[in-house]
């Protein structure tokens, strides 16, 4: 072979710096990626983070993602400004730095609680407040920090899924994962990511939010003009926590005919693998915090009603119906609540019988125990202001569970 040019040869390195590789046949029991389901044992796990989070950054996708909780979660009587659909520039909105503080309080709170029962705990690069701005051929938008990050990968058996969001802003975050998916491929995950939509105005469908987002009405798929010259049309848009896993069985809410391509693909892609199967229009799009199971046999849900609605196997199952919860925390005219009086549902397993939750429910907490499930409570104030739960802000990564039928 011709030896390289000497000014080749000589930016070529041959191994990566030292610690770069270092589970590659050094570490003698590495954690593989697995995890098949919501509630078996778990080993590691992902803790989103919310720092450099000073604004939301509204455009119209986040107005048709957030749709339900804009209007059903805040008084829109004493915050005109709020109003959907937004279809202007963009507009900053944004967040209290106490706010900010105390959910960097509560998520280091969770970190030392997973920690201190021996779960291996992985946490995202933070967002670097200078560079936070992200422009395509077709869009721009800042970039939010990965605090919700159940909403953008979800691990399915031995395969990590990055799925496209919904909001534009999001559409880097998994990048802040990297070293997390990075770390798991070395040691042997699959590792695949769902089509990246173009999102143009033209890419959304508003048949949810045009319609009355029944589950008896069908999609009826619902453009807007647009003169981009980049679009395509309606793509497969999905997040993550529109999934529920039990084992080889798998649930898709699907609510608009984005989900409903994307529900296509994790078909395809898991086909021989993992059974799909299609709800249609739970909720108008995330459902940790409609259906939690907590072991098998018993699920968590928002009321009786939703039962009727889950595959048959699942309609057997004990459950738990979500007691109303009582001092919520309340907010002001500026600012934005983007979670629903349902959200201390989305517990966070550790095992099938034990799970992390807010021990601001404590009728909550009476009725898991009622049930032999311990809580171990783990404070966590503004959940309603960003969103999201301790089910939302993790993504577990390795869990004792298999492909095991429980559907059978
Ligand atoms: N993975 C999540 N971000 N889940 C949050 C669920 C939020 C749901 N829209 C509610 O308000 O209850």
């Amino acid at each position: 072979m011709t030896p390289l040019p000497r000014h080749i040869a000589d930016t070529i390195v041959a191994d990566p710096p030292s610690g770069e590789h270092a589970d590659l046949g050094t570490n003698p029991n590495p954690l593989r990626l697995n995890s098949y389901d919501e509630w078996s044992a778990l080993r590691a796990v992902i803790v989103g983070s919310g720092r450099h989070h000073p604004a939301h950054d509204r455009d119209l996708s986040f107005d048709l993602f957030l749709y339900e909780n804009i209007v059903e979660d805040n008084d829109l009587a004493a915050k005109p400004w709020l109003r959907p659909p937004f279809t202007g520039p963009r507009q900053r909105i944004p967040i209290a730095q106490q706010y900010l503080d105390e959910l960097d309080e509560d998520i280091a709170g969770l970190v030392t609680t997973l920690e201190s029962v021996g779960i291996t705990v992985h946490r995202p690069l933070e967002l670097d407040p200078a560079t936070t701005e992200i422009r395509t051929p077709a869009w721009s938008a800042t970039m939010l920090p990965a605090l919700n990050i159940r909403d953008s990968v979800i691990v399915l058996g031995d395969e990590i899924v990055e799925t496209p969001p919904l909001m534009r802003a999001r559409y880097f975050e998994n990048q802040l994962l990297k070293p997390t998916f990075l770390e798991y491929f070395r040691r042997g995950a699959r590792w695949s990511v769902m089509p990246r939509p173009v999102m143009t105005d033209g890419s959304f469908d508003f048949s949810y939010v045009a319609g009355s987002g029944s589950p008896d009405e069908p999609i009826t798929v619902t453009t807007r003009p647009d003169d981009s010259p980049y679009r395509v049309g309606v793509e497969p848009m999905l997040d993550a926590a529109q999934i529920v896993r039990f084992g080889r069985d798998v649930l898709v809410n699907v609510s608009t005919a984005h989900h409903q391509l994307a529900f296509d693909w994790l078909e395809r892609q898991f086909a021989g693998r993992l059974r799909f199967h299609r709800v249609y229009r739970l909720s108008d799009d995330h459902i940790d915090s409609t259906v939690v199971p907590l072991r098998p046999g018993l699920l968590l849900v928002r009321g009786p009603e939703v039962l009727d609605r889950l595959p048959r196997p699942l309609q057997r199952w004990d459950h738990i119906c979500y007691p109303e919860p009582t001092g919520l925390p309340g907010y002001g005219p500026d600012d934005l609540v983007l979670a629903s009086r349902y959200i201390d549902m989305n517990v966070l397993s550790i095992g099938p019988d034990t799970v992390l939750a807010n021990p601001d429910h404590p009728a909550l907490i009476r009725q898991l125990e009622a049930k032999r499930i311990d809580v171990i409570p783990v404070r966590h104030r503004h959940r309603r202001l960003f969103g999201g739960g301790f089910h939302c802000f993790t993504v577990d990564v390795v869990r004792d569970g298999e492909a095991t039928d429980y559907f059978d």
